[in-house]
């Protein structure tokens, strides 16, 4: 768990108590999450406890903020299953906590599902494109801050601590990624608001039912198949503890393309970019996890993730492109 700004229980009280939440009675460190704080905070209106969850955010600053919130919160306003941000008395959804921004959004009931089966990945690919539908009018402009430009950035910090096979390989793919970039393929490529970290951890189920996506903290304007890609790289590969390969379960791959095409069927451009995307996908996660394991922040409690896994994602890819041939659907598709 990583909890870096201990927030004084008194002062989540008084927060509690300005957005109308009642009297706050638990403040509890949640476990699991690695970029920012959080808490489950128990309050209690007219003998009523109800849970909600307050965040701290560590990196992101007050200009960034409204961006995801109001995302949240025009998604969960289209009946997109999204944890809704708690406003105080004159609308205000950001808040401040030991100085740093802050906010609390509805807890959403269920648990993750880390040992998804095909009819998960079928819930997540058809939320996932009846969230993008649901997010083309949403009025606000963020690009996604772990792209393209972030990955040049940050590829020669980590480079110097790692194996020289590692060094060529994230110099070799980073190359490829911003070739993909110029493209007139990848310039077609439908965009929007995108989640970019829906991973089994970000998303809750209860009894079999999808309950919602959480996490928006890396959401972004980017392309819909990059989100979809970061999806099939968590959801559909083969899981084993430890000493994965990163090769995709081809069932619950075409479980979650074809849910998503039932909804938003994908365009040429998207077709021809699904394996490059992949390959994107894969090499944000290892190069965001080199970078959270080589230049570590403090924190009371942390954990940081394998970057081990998504090179081994990454070699995969490269190594065998999956057969996702996406089936032709019947199906029409929804509109938002
Ligand atoms: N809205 C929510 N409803 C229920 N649980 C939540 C919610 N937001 C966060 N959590 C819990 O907190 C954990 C950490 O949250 P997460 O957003 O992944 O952290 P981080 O901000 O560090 O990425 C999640 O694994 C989940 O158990
Ligand atoms: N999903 C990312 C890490 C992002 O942090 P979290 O808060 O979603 O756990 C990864 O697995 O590297």
């Amino acid at each position: 768990m990583a909890v870096y700004t201990e927030v004084p229980f008194g002062e989540a009280a008084a927060l509690a108590e300005k957005l109308g939440l009642g009297t706050l009675t638990e403040l509890r460190g949640i476990q699991g999450g690695i970029e920012n704080t959080n808490y489950f905070i128990t309050c209690v209106t007219d003998g009523v406890a109800q849970e909600h969850v307050l965040t701290v955010f560590e990196r992101l600053g007050f200009d960034q903020l409204p961006f995801y919130l109001r995302l949240m919160q025009h998604l969960a306003r289209k009946g997109i299953p999204v944890p809704g941000p708690v406003a105080d008395g004159s609308g205000e959804i950001l808040h401040t906590v030991q100085g740093k921004p802050a906010a609390v959004v509805e807890k959403l009931r269920g648990r993750s599902e880390l040992s998804p089966t095909a009819g998960h990945c079928q819930a997540v690919g058809d939320m996932l494109a009846r969230m993008h539908l649901a997010g083309r009018d949403f009025g606000l402009q963020q690009p996604n801050l772990r792209g393209l430009n972030w990955w040049n950035d940050t590829v020669p910090v980590v480079l110097p601590h790692l194996a020289a096979s590692q060094r060529d390989l994230l110099t070799a793919e980073l190359a490829y990624q911003n070739h993909v970039a110029a493209l007139p393929a990848y310039t077609a490529l439908p965009r929007g608001p995108i989640h970019a970290d829906l991973f089994r951890d970000n998303v809750m189920f209860e009894d079999g039912r999808l309950s919602g996506f959480f996490d928006f903290y890396f959401a972004g304007c980017d392309t819909f198949l990059f989100d979809l890609a970061v999806c099939l790289n968590d959801w559909c590969i083969v899981h084993a503890e430890g000493d994965d390969d990163g090769q995709h379960d081809e069932t619950r791959a075409q479980a979650m393309l074809a849910a998503y095409q039932a909804v938003r069927p994908l365009t040429s451009a998207e077709r021809q970019l699904l394996p490059a995307m992949l390959r994107a996908g894969a090499l944000r996660f290892w190069l965001s996890r080199l970078w959270d394991w080589y230049l570590p922040r403090d924190a009371a409690m942390l954990k940081p993730h394998d970057p081990g896994h998504f090179e081994r994602v990454l070699r995969a890819r490269l190594a065998r492109l999956p057969d996702l041939s996406v089936p032709l659907l019947d199906a029409a598709p929804v509109t938002a």
